[in-house]
């Protein structure tokens, strides 16, 4: 890796590259001339990169204290009372706010009030990110036939199968009964579906029969030979798509080709955990890949199966009702944008010598992107009520909160924007926010659009918080834990409490088993039911898939039930998941050694000698996860705790990093560019794998991204 080149410009030392970028692609068109924004930035950064830096030692204040008053009580009984006494006593705890509702303004129905799957995307592919942004439509034929939803997952070898066809025809025919029931018969047994100005009719067994809730159907889609007949149901659109010329319209009565189904309505396009961003050539790919899905003239060309195709965004859905008028429905799911956190600091842009923070550097970046989208009236647009959308991740209490709004506030001075133009998701992923969770709404409620349980994050920062407060237990006994049942729960009626119904989306976290889709249609359910209006999904065949949880609970309904419940009680968020007096078997804990160390090295050695930041990796019972950097920090901080708290030695660990490189080597063969790890284990990859480990009591709250991000440094200028 050359040493990055300077230009100067208003003061700051800017790295060429991001300077070529913003001058060239990014301002043009947005009517903010490159002195203004270079003024701007170095004005942003003199005025607060200081209180950044504050605030992240205010962590490490906060945390040294945590850990002197766990080592001070050594092996005493858990006493709440005097934890949270303790915890108030050094502003760990803020007092709660009085009753308040959040005024957040202008915000695109996707996310005030209709319910419906969030999918996640790292934004450095570009492939993959503007197939998120088209995973507003899905095919249900399609996720049921390529996934494990009716049956084990087809081997891939072409071609249709008739019988797995006729079983997920049958099965979308169940979900149709079920959500658009018939006056009489089946679905599964129609011959025909037309629609005039009454409405859709079907034929079942010679006879007429209709919707029962004939105001579900909305109008028909026509696309080519493509008959649709859109119909909605809970505010979500499915449209049964007729064509008997097509293979699968032939073979079934109807000459139904497909169910398709309104899926992801909302995109997170992710800047922070699944992906691998280090210097300014990375970042610039990024923002490069964030401003084209704001200009809407991102395109991909790559090959598949053989052919070349080139992939663009999605047009929106022209829909004729039956009276003859047009609907327009969106082609795209509604774009927000993860942003970094307030922790890493960025050589792309010096200040006085210094890296600066690259969180100030994303959020004017991506929000300058965003006017592109403002400033347009037709074509591929995003927010229809001109917000822009940013997800700030591991926030760390309200401080950390108003920060982040006086930040955006002043960017928006920068750029020219009406104040509150700018929204703000909060991930309710750090201790410290959960536990002061409505004053850290309150801290940004002009800009509040979600609060999502970033479960993985959080219980990273479970262990890191309490990690001299003695050993946690294993995975399983985690998942049961009462702080984390406490900490979903409280994260609704806390957002419920704070008027986000109908305003803002109360978010559940993320699917992180891709291939396990049957599994996951039985238990994601789970989170619409608990009240949340949108969930994380990994892909966009999840997204088809857990859009039928939307269908089959009301969200709005259970909402409503909801309100006014109590909240679980603080102590019982705060009561960490120690193993006590009952400690794992031996076997258990050697196997999770074994696991978490599979885990960490599968994910690092693509991430640091080939910069791909989320990853699906077998874990020890060959179940493929999906691996960012949070579920990285779930691993590396169960070793360090356990190594803190006398579990495991060193030795068993390294012993254990050793095996499972040359078990991750083995995985990772078919691929030409990996490198291998062993028998030498002296890479930048296994030795990310051994600072995330054996320094991770000592990471500013337990992250991964200095190790990581150093070592891809190491890694890119030994390779280049
Ligand atoms: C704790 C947290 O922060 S969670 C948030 C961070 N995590 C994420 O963003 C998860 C994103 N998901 C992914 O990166 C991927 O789904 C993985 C790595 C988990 C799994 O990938 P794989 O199953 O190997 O996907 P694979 O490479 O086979 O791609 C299959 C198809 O799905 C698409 N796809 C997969 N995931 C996504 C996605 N998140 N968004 C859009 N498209 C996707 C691909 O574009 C591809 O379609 P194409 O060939 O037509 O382009
Ligand atoms: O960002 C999501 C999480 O679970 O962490
Ligand atoms: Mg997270």
């Amino acid at each position: 890796m050359a040493a990055t080149a300077y230009t100067t410009r208003q003061g700051l030392e800017v790295a060429q590259e991001l300077a070529g970028f913003v001058e060239d692609r990014l301002l043009p068109g947005t009517g903010v001339d490159a002195d203004r924004f270079w003024s701007g930035y170095a004005e942003l950064l003199r005025d607060f990169a200081g209180e950044n830096r504050d605030l992240l030692a205010h962590r490490e204040a906060l945390q040294s204290q945590i850990d002197n008053w766990h080592k001070a009580r050594g092996n005493q009984d858990w006493d709440a009372a005097a934890y949270r006494g303790f915890l108030t006593e050094i502003g760990y705890l803020v007092p709660e706010p009085a009753v308040f509702a959040i005024e957040n303004g202008k915000v695109d129905p996707e996310i005030a009030s209709v319910a419906g799957p969030q999918l996640v995307v790292p934004v450095s592919n570009a492939r993959f990110a503007l197939n998120a942004a088209n995973a507003r439509w899905g095919s249900l034929y399609d996720a049921a036939y390529g996934s494990d939803v009716v049956g084990p997952p087809p081997s891939g070898g072409g071609g249709i199968d008739p019988d797995r066809r006729d079983k997920v025809v049958a099965w979308a025919a169940k979900f149709l009964d079920d959500t658009f029931p018939l006056t009489s018969g089946s679905h599964a047994d129609v011959t025909e579906y037309r629609a005039d100005q009454d409405g859709l009719h079907a034929t079942v067994d010679g006879k007429d029969a209709a919707l029962r809730d004939p105001s579900a159907f909305i109008g028909t889609h026509q696309a080519g030979k493509d008959t649709g007949y859109v119909l909605r149901h809970n505010g979500l659109h499915v449209e049964l798509v007729v064509n008997r010329d097509h293979p699968i319209g032939a073979a079934s009565a109807s000459g139904l080709r497909d169910v398709v189904m309104e899926a992801a309505l909302t995109a997170i396009e992710d800047c922070e955990d699944s992906v691998a961003a280090v210097d300014a050539e990375d970042k610039v790919g990024v923002y490069g890949n964030w401003l084209g899905l704001m200009k809407g003239d991102l395109t991909e060309t790559f090959e598949k199966g053989g052919k070349q195709m080139t992939r663009r965004l999605a047009k929106d859905r022209e829909i004729t009702a039956p009276d003859g008028s047009k609907i327009t429905l969106p082609g795209r799911a509604l774009l927000l944008v993860r942003n970094v956190g307030h922790l890493m600091t960025t050589d792309a842009v010096l200040l006085d010598g210094q890296e600066t923070p690259e969180g100030l550097m994303d959020a004017m970046v991506t929000v300058a992107a965003a006017m592109h989208d403002l400033n347009r009236s037709e074509g591929l647009g995003n927010s229809r009520v001109g917000s822009v959308y940013v997800v700030k991740p591991k926030m760390h209490g309200p401080d950390e909160a108003a920060f982040a709004d006086r930040v955006f506030t002043r960017v928006e001075q920068i750029l020219g924007l009406p104040q509150y133009t700018v929204k703000l998701g909060l991930m309710d992923e750090e201790r410290r926010t959960s536990a002061n969770l409505a004053a850290c709404i309150k801290a940004i409620s002009n800009r509040i659009v979600f609060i999502n349980t970033g479960f993985l994050d959080r219980t990273g920062d479970e262990i890191h918080t309490s990690m001299q407060a003695g050993a946690f237990v294993g995975r399983h006994g985690m998942r049961k834990s009462g702080w984390l049942s406490a900490y979903e729960d409280r994260n609704v009626l806390i957002g419920l409490a704070a008027g986000m119904r109908g305003k803002a989306q109360i978010g559940k976290g993320m699917w992180a088993k891709p291939d396990a889709l049957a599994e996951m249609l039985q238990t994601k359910i789970a989170h619409p039911r608990a009240g949340a209006n949108t969930a994380w999904v990994p892909s966009p065949t999840a997204a088809t898939l857990h859009a039928m949880h939307y269908h089959m609970v009301d969200v709005a309904a259970v909402q409503d039930k909801l309100a006014g419940n109590p909240v679980p009680d603080l102590d019982k968020l705060l009561t960490p998941a120690l193993t006590g007096d009952t400690p794992m078997s031996r076997d258990e804990v050697l196997r999770e050694v074994d696991n978490s160390c599979q885990g960490i090295l599968g994910y690092v050695v693509r991430w640091v000698d080939q910069g791909v930041g989320c990853s699906k990796v077998p874990d020890i019972d060959d179940v493929q996860l999906m691996e960012d950097r949070a579920t990285c920090r779930i691993s590396a901080q169960y070793m360090a705790n356990w190594l803190e708290q006398g579990v495991v030695s060193k030795a068993e660990v390294q012993d254990a990093l050793r095996r499972m490189a040359v078990k991750v080597d083995g995985q990772n063969a078919g691929d030409p560019n990996y490198i291998p790890m062993a028998p030498d284990f002296d890479g930048p990859a296994f030795k990310a794998a051994e600072d995330l480990i054996f320094t991770g009591t000592s990471q500013p709250s337990g992250y991964t991204e200095p190790a990581l991000h150093a070592r891809r440094k190491e890694a890119k200028a030994l390779r280049g």
